[in-house]
């Protein structure tokens, strides 16, 4: 290592004292043959320099001046001359002359002298670097900042000419021009005015053109039209002139920056590669920065800093199909655009409403041209079908959603996971995977019921936390299983599956035990529920059989008390079936039971119970209505919807509308069980592709209705209620489908009888379970309801009521 090195790397915290105590001289040392080249240079160039007064300096001298200025052979030049060629008098004393040092603080002996001949002096860092200018810059050595002339436009400030404004900077610059009033702008406007007044229609367009040009300048002129409105015209005007190659010069008044910025602006929009040379303010580019040159090498010298000694950077020698592909408005431009034509549609509303038809003919034009404007997302095209005569002439199967509910881990998810198994919908190779994977984890029994509970959640934890959709079909109807969470916490999403079923079955544990304690739980509610939600039909699987050695007894003392219980909740016997099953064996289920044990039921097997529900009156000729169950992205739309059609009818290209948001879209495409369809009845689960809506409008628990008998958004009903729990002026979550939200009952006009429907109490303090009566209720936010519908009423977790919209 270099002593010069050594030096940049010298520790002076631990080495000061053994440094300063010793003799410096003593130090000498051989130099490197690295430094020896570097003085032996030095000395050269030095004596060189010195000419015919090198004579005056021995070689040791230049050494040691070299030496101490880091073979800085200027200033070693300049020590020398002044110390022993032409020394001052001031020299000569400065060697002498304490110097005060930089801090102004302590006094120290600083002398100009090389570092040997102060060598018995004690060593001193401030006379080490005495000679550093630190921040004592010399005036002629500061940077000097020059303000370009233009606004800069390229890469780091450095391109040389104004370049392209990117369409960021462009709408920045807008916006500013925009909030600056354009206080000073009049004349110009003034000016465009004048000459738009005179232009040519048959070099741009038509002539209604012309007129509406002529209309939008004079509300400008006249000072009517606010300004974002105004400085619109501004800009279209400027266009024109600019497309007619009308100089700039020529219109250019007195402008700011600012305003010289915004007119660039109209000129990047249309003609930002047909930029005239010689234009105001495009003819003295800055010279390429330092940045720039070290990026991509030296300017060419020529003296003129025309376009040719411009960076040409790697983009601007792409080929034209890349270069193509930003010939396009970017899709932020497209979303800025439409959001300025929807306010500039409101302005021009608002503005013609405020002239109060003093002008009527500019603004019929004036909106004639704003309404141009508007959306041109083309609509989708209807057949304009008879979609009631289509269905008839169909012959497509009947459809039938039912919901499977029950006590938490009764065996619905493993029942129906069996039931898709065994009709071949789920190959057994998955059931295997399945199986695998939940022994894992320790859950092997729940391999059937991951064909439903498809969430990493509801495997780990063993339950069903939301609504499972699955499909299957026998030969005369396809079914849509809606399997429900039995656990009591997620009873809003059995509510939102049962709200969607024609029918459902129940599920039991037969397990000694199991049973009583689910007819106590959840087995209970779930009944209480389906009945309110207008269920009738309910087929009963006794469950788990295998554990109770398919004892009859055991069916049969179920079979009984489920059989009172529904009874007394409101379900007809006759509609309410039983078949002892085994989900995890799939006894009685698509095939009957093999087990020796179970040949005492010789009844339907469960398939076969499905198979023989009747088929489900639909609303078909009843107004549209339909429940959003899931909103997602899809390849067709970026709006896809899914949900059962409560009622009504509907076909691609039909108009709708989504409630509450109240807002219009169209049908783009529709899909029924996977394949595309031109319609769909009440009664399919369909799936929408929608368009021409912004997706923000549109949320799961939505309605989608007919346009023109649409359902109304309320905040206030009445319904007639059974209450589950003391009912009394209190909170409740009202529940809808999938929508809930916080509500209050604010009333309670009558209790009434059961049978009957009769008045028998009129505004009772309380409800008391099991009864029925007529509650108001009323909600924070306005929700689509209507007359007929069925709500369910929850407080602190538990269902307190249910009930249908008066
Ligand atoms: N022995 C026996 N066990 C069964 C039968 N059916 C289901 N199980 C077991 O019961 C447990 C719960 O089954 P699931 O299908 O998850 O029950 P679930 O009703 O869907 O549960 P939740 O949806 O969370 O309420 C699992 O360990 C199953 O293997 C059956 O027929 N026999």
């Amino acid at each position: 290592m270099s002593r010069h090195q050594a030096y940049r790397n010298y520790d002076y915290e631990n080495d000061l004292d053994e440094y300063a105590g010793d003799d410096y001289s003593d130090e000498e040392e051989e130099l490197s043959p690295e430094d020896r080249a570097q003085m032996d240079a030095g000395i050269a160039e030095i004596r060189a320099a010195l000419g015919s007064a090198s004579s005056k300096v021995t070689t040791k001298q230049i050494e040691d001046a070299l030496w101490h200025y880091y073979y800085d052979v200027d200033k070693s030049i300049a020590y020398l001359m002044s110390n022993y060629i032409v020394p001052s008098p001031s020299s000569t004393a400065k060697s002498a002359t304490p110097k005060k040092s930089k801090t102004g603080g302590t006094q120290e002996l600083v002398v100009a002298e090389p570092y040997e001949q102060k060598s018995t002096q004690r060593f001193s860092f401030a006379d080490f670097f005495h000679d550093m200018p630190w921040l004592d810059i010399p005036k002629d050595r500061e940077t000097v900042f020059v303000e370009p002339v233009q606004p800069r436009g390229g890469l780091l400030g450095g391109a040389s000419a104004p370049g392209k404004m990117s369409k960021l900077q462009a709408l920045a610059a807008a916006r500013k021009k925009k909030a600056d009033g354009q206080k000073s702008d009049e004349k110009l406007v003034q000016k465009t005015t004048r000459e738009m007044a005179s232009l040519s229609l048959s070099q741009t367009s038509s002539g209604t053109a012309k007129a509406d040009i002529k209309t939008s300048s004079t509300a400008i002129g006249s000072g009517n039209t606010p300004a974002p409105q105004g400085l619109d015209g501004v800009t279209e005007e400027k266009h024109i002139d600019i497309n007619q190659s009308k100089s700039r010069e020529q219109q250019k008044p007195t402008q700011s920056s600012d305003q010289l910025y915004g007119t660039n602006i109209a000129v990047t929009k249309q003609t930002v590669d047909t930029i005239p040379q010689g234009v105001a303010g495009y003819d003295e580019p800055a010279t390429p920065s330092a940045f720039a040159q070290a990026l991509l090498g030296p300017a060419h010298s020529s003296a003129s800093l025309g376009p040719r000694n411009q960076y040409l950077f790697p983009y601007m020698s792409f080929t034209p199909s890349v270069a193509d592909a930003f010939s396009e408005p970017s899709p932020d431009d497209v979303v800025l655009t439409a959001q300025s034509k929807a306010s500039n549609k409101k302005l021009a509303a608002s503005t013609s409403k405020k002239k109060g038809g003093a002008d009527v003919k500019g603004d019929a034009v004036t909106d004639g041209i704003k309404t141009l404007k508007v959306d041109d997302t083309p609509l989708p095209k209807s057949k304009n079908l008879d979609v009631l005569g289509e269905f008839e002439r169909s012959k497509s199967k009947k459809s039938a959603s039912f919901v499977v509910v029950g006590h938490v881990d009764a065996g619905k998810s493993t029942l129906m996971g069996r039931l898709l198994l065994d009709l071949n919908v789920v190959d057994q190779r998955t059931i295997q995977r399945y199986r695998k994977e939940a022994e894992n984890i320790g859950k092997s029994s729940f391999a059937l019921a991951w064909v439903l509970d498809q969430r990493s959640e509801e495997r780990s934890r063993g339950v069903t936390i939301d609504i499972a959709t699955n499909k299957f079909e026998t030969e005369n109807t396809s079914f849509t299983i809606l399997d429900a969470p039995g656990h009591r916490d997620f009873i809003p999403n059995m509510i939102a599956g049962a709200s969607q079923a024609d029918f459902a079955i129940l599920v039991v544990d037969a397990t000694t035990g199991a049973f009583e304690a689910g007819l106590k739980g959840q087995t209970r509610e779930h009944s209480l529920l389906l009945r309110s939600m207008g269920v009738s039909r309910i087929i009963v699987a006794i469950n788990k059989l295998d554990t109770v050695e398919w004892s009859q007894e055991r069916f049969d003392e179920i079979s009984q008390q489920v059989s009172g219980f529904l009874s007394a909740t409101g379900f007809q016997l006759k509609n309410v079936s039983f078949v002892p099953v085994s989900g995890l064996h799939g006894d009685n289920m698509v095939k009957r039971s093999s087990e020796p044990t179970a040949s005492w039921y010789t009844g339907k097997t469960l398939i076969e119970e499905l198979e023989s529900s009747e088929p489900m009156t639909r609303a078909l000729d009843k107004p549209l209505r339909m429940t959003i169950s899931e909103v997602f992205r899809s390849a067709q739309s970026p709006l896809t919807i899914s949900g059962r059609i409560d009622a009504g009818s509907l076909q691609t290209g039909d108009a709708l509308l989504v409630q509450p948001s109240g807002e219009k879209a169209y049908v783009k495409s529709l899909e029924l069980d996977s394949e595309p369809v031109d319609w769909a009845v009440a009664g399919q689960n369909i799936v929408i592709h929608l368009s021409n809506i912004d997706p923000i409008h549109v949320r799961v628990g939505d309605i989608i209705c007919d346009l023109k008998q649409p359902i109304g958004c309320i905040d206030t009903f009445t319904v007639k209620v059974l209450a589950f729990d003391i009912l009394m002026p209190m909170q409740v979550d009202v529940h809808r489908g999938r929508l809930h939200a916080a509500g209050q009952i604010v009333e309670i006009p009558a209790l009434l009888d059961k049978i009957k429907g009769t008045e028998l109490k009129k505004k009772p303090k309380i409800v008391k379970p099991a009864s029925v009566a007529r509650v108001r209720v009323k909600m924070g936010t306005k929700v689509p309801l209507e007359a007929g519908q069925r709500v369910v009423l929850r407080s602190g977790g538990e269902t307190v009521a249910a009930g249908l919209l008066e």
